[in-house]
């Protein structure tokens, strides 16, 4: 395609979008699927348009002399968080000199202003004048907790597990046997089961290399601090926690899209959702608020959610040797519908539930893992007839099948899971393939991708 032919695009699908959205809230177009195709033609033919007109070694953003050095910009983005840098700027955009925020934050001015100034050229943080600073909206989000979060997250331990990518594949583990190497152009999407049982344990996951010492599965290491930890890796458990949050904040991966995914309201009165690995509850929290009539039992191994926990107010699976069920007071009832649990989801599911919701989940482990973890919630859903287990997972695509902004969405999260977690995303036939190895009965009977999710619920019934 010419460059004309691409600004054409252009010029048609922004105007769709300018008259019909307020200025700054394209994204917000509610559901409406002609806005939501407009935007996402324009950010294709922007992109196009970027990379026929840039050379391949000019250190712009997109071609991949550039690409090599965005680690630079990670870095810098990393010393902002790591600073708390943009806590010491004011929130509703008046500047302030480089000089004070950098006493206020501890750091030296001038590294503290290149770095700066450096986000800047990328849109965040902006200089209103000589030797100011100022938020955009931007870098306004760092100022969100969860949001800063995510983002320290994705520059400290996820940032570290990529610098050791390829020397984790190299080191004879994943994919490196079979004299293909990195397994060529296959990686991610659609990756045959065979190919997928080369996957050595999470434990020599790149993130074990990055972080000296780790024998044990990095997701472990992120999550479970519990045992011996110390306030170090307590910290990074908990921003591990609030940075889940903060990816749930975006648009593609809002709870929203489960809301809406997931036919909620045909739940009879007091259905009680298993939300497994629920982390801080947001998920458990979105629903509830949309479905005032469901219980919710969030169950997480993060020490940050025990203090919330109140494990005695929750129904047990009733269990013929040992009764567990436990009787729950009127105060209970009145209770908040949210409530709190520390579960293993490697252990028998105890919790008697109407769904099991293992949202982001699965994605994280090998077949073999994610079997273990199908099973044990199975040991709860054939004690009560009619429970199913609710998915929401990303179900990887084959080449072409979506524009390629989407399409790298996905590929970057299939690296990051190879990276952090030896783990793989699945396409739909490797899902049905786990679904089916963690109990032949058990059916994928229905998959909805609501409108601009990045994942897809995927609800099972045990025939
Ligand atoms: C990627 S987050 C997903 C959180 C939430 N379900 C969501 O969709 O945003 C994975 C969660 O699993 C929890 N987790 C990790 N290992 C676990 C285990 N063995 N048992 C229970 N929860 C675990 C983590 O603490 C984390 O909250």
């Amino acid at each position: 395609m010419t460059v004309t032919a691409l600004a054409d695009i252009i010029r048609t699908q922004a105007e769709i979008l300018e008259t019909s959205l307020p200025r700054h809230a394209y994204t917000d177009y509610h559901g409406d699927k002609s806005l939501s195709i407009a935007r996402s033609k324009l950010l294709e033919a922007c992109d196009k348009l970027n990379h026929l007109v840039t050379g391949p070694i000019e250190c712009s953003k997109t071609d991949v002399m550039g690409i090599a050095q965005g680690h630079r910009v990670h870095a810098a983005l990393q010393y902002v968080c790591h600073f708390r840098l943009a806590s010491h700027i004011p929130a509703d955009g008046t500047p302030v000199a480089y000089e004070e925020a950098a006493r206020a934050a501890g750091v030296d001015t001038s590294q503290c202003t290149r770095v700066l100034q450096l986000l800047m050229t990328y849109h965040i943080f902006r200089e209103p004048g000589t030797r100011i600073v100022a938020h955009n909206r931007n870098s306004r989000v760092l100022l969100d907790e969860d949001t800063g979060a995510a983002v320290e997250w994705l520059t400290q331990e996820s940032l570290r597990s990529s610098a050791f990518f390829t020397e984790a594949r190299a080191k004879g583990r994943r994919w490196s046997t079979g004299g293909s190497g990195g397994g060529g152009g296959g990686v991610g999407v659609g990756v045959g089961s065979q190919q997928r049982q080369a996957t050595t344990t999470a434990a020599s996951a790149a993130l074990n290399i990055a972080v000296e010492d780790l024998d044990r599965p990095a997701f472990g290491f992120l999550t479970q601090p519990q045992h011996g930890a110390t306030s170090e890796t307590s910290m990074k458990a908990d921003r591990y926690a609030r940075a889940m949050a903060g990816m749930a904040k975006r648009k593609q991966l809002s709870p929203e899209h489960l809301v809406s995914g997931f036919a909620w309201s045909a739940l009879p009165a007091g259905a009680t959702v298993v939300d497994v690995g629920g982390g801080s509850g947001h998920c458990s929290r979105a629903v509830a608020a949309c479905h005032p009539r469901l219980r919710f039992v969030v169950q997480d191994t993060n020490a940050a959610l025990a203090e919330e926990e109140e494990e005695d107010e929750v129904d047990v699976v009733a269990d013929d040797d040992d009764r567990l069920r436990r009787e729950k007071g009127e105060k209970a009832e009145k209770e908040a519908s949210v409530r709190f649990v520390t579960y293993d989801f490697f252990t028998p599911q105890t919790v008697a539930g109407d769904v099991y919701l293992l949202r982001r989940i699965l994605h994280h482990y090998s077949d073999q893992d994610a079997v273990r973890i199908l099973q044990a919630q199975l040991c709860a859903v054939r004690k009560k007839p009619g429970a199913r287990i609710v998915v929401m997972d990303n179900i990887a695509i084959h080449s072409g099948t979506l524009s390629t902004l989407e399409e790298r969405k996905t590929r970057t999260l299939d690296i990051a899971m190879m990276a952090l977690f030896n783990s793989v995303e699945r396409d739909l036939e490797d899902w049905k393939e786990l679904f089916h190895k963690a109990d032949p009965g058990l059916k994928l009977v229905n998959v909805t991708k609501p409108l601009g999710s990045a994942l897809a619920v995927m609800e099972l019934r045990l025939e």
